[in-house]
């Protein structure tokens, strides 16, 4: 017999459970498998009051994972809410915004843009930079996490989220704002786990309230879209997405066609160039790794 239970960490081969009545279980499983993340529903047996086997993976509402061209690499399952964590300094790059929105848009996830530091004097420049995302409907949210994380933690309620973002934007201060014993539970997790081995968390998961959970990816800082069918990217973009089945060719690469739509509103200026480039370079990307 097998007890459902939900993966509140997780370390590559190995994981931590939690059970229904509350208690934690270090947990490998069966064989090689590894296709489990933070977050995911489980049956599993236990073995003792320290351990216990994963067997299955129960049906995901959403799976965020990110790609390259040699493997896939799943962060966290179950997430309703991606929050992207940018900062008035050091300068943020629009090219993870725009790739975590891409794949929080592929995975059917909430997304929230988070600009941290508003109590530095570089505040209204930021807010310029993360004005066309605004338009494009995404929230913007706006704290100081050495301050104030409150509306950050406000945007929580209800979901299951998790954080992502460049070094040095504050992604670690906004987390012990909101976990305070965030640090003291990887401590405790590593004691649980064995050994005094280093181990690196993939994610760890943690409770806000009761309908409010963080999961806590120490490794997002990038994003491979690997797994994004090319011929959707448009779908996967706002202001492209009202344009598709407007080019006069229905297998339009959005290029050197004529009467291409999305070349048509860029050039109209209604769309900057900066995402049709950023269109046609995931496209590249893309089209690079199926030739491998
Ligand atoms: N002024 C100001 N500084 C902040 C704020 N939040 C974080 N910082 C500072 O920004 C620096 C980077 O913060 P971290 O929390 O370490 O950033 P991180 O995103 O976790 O970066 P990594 O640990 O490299 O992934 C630290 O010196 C923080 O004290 C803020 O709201 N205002
Ligand atoms: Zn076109």
């Amino acid at each position: 017999m097998t007890d459902t239970a939900r993966i509140v960490a997780s370390y590559g081969k190995a994981y931590i459970l939690e059970f229904a009545d509350g208690t934690r279980r270090a947990a490998s499983t069966r064989g090689k498998k590894t296709d489990f993340a933070c977050g995911d529903r489980v049956n599993a047996t236990v073995l003792n009051h320290e351990q216990a086997v994963i067997e299955k993976v129960q049906e995901r509402d959403t799976l965020l994972y990110r790609s390259d061209q040699w493997r896939q690499k799943l962060i966290a399952a179950n997430v309703t809410q991606l929050v992207i964590v940018v900062a008035t300094e050091p300068s943020f790059s629009d090219e993870l915004i725009s790739r975590a929105l891409i794949a929080a848009e592929a995975g059917d996830i909430k997304p929230l843009i988070c600009l941290n530091k508003c109590d530095l004097p570089g505040a209204d420049k930021a807010r310029t930079r993360l004005a066309y995302y605004m338009q494009l409907g995404y929230p913007v949210l706006e704290v100081s996490a050495l301050n104030d994380a409150s509306p950050l933690r406000a945007a929580l309620e209800g979901e299951t989220s998790v954080l992502v973002g460049q070094s040095g934007m504050g992604k670690s201060t906004l987390t012990n704002a909101l976990i305070p014993e965030a640090n003291a539970r990887v401590k405790e997790i590593s004691v649980a786990l064995d050994s005094g081995k280093h181990t690196t968390t993939n994610a760890t998961l943690y409770k806000l309230d009761a309908q409010s959970e963080l999961i806590d990816s120490p490794g997002l800082q990038s994003f491979g879209l690997a797994h994004v069918k090319s011929e959707n990217l448009p779908y996967l973009m706002p202001d492209f997405r009202a344009l598709i089945g407007q080019c006069r060719f229905a297998n339009c690469r959005h290029r050197q066609e004529p009467d291409c739509a999305l070349t048509s509103a860029v050039k109209a200026g209604q769309i900057p160039t900066e995402r049709l480039a950023l269109l046609h370079r995931l496209q590249d990307e893309l089209a690079q790794l199926s030739t491998y």
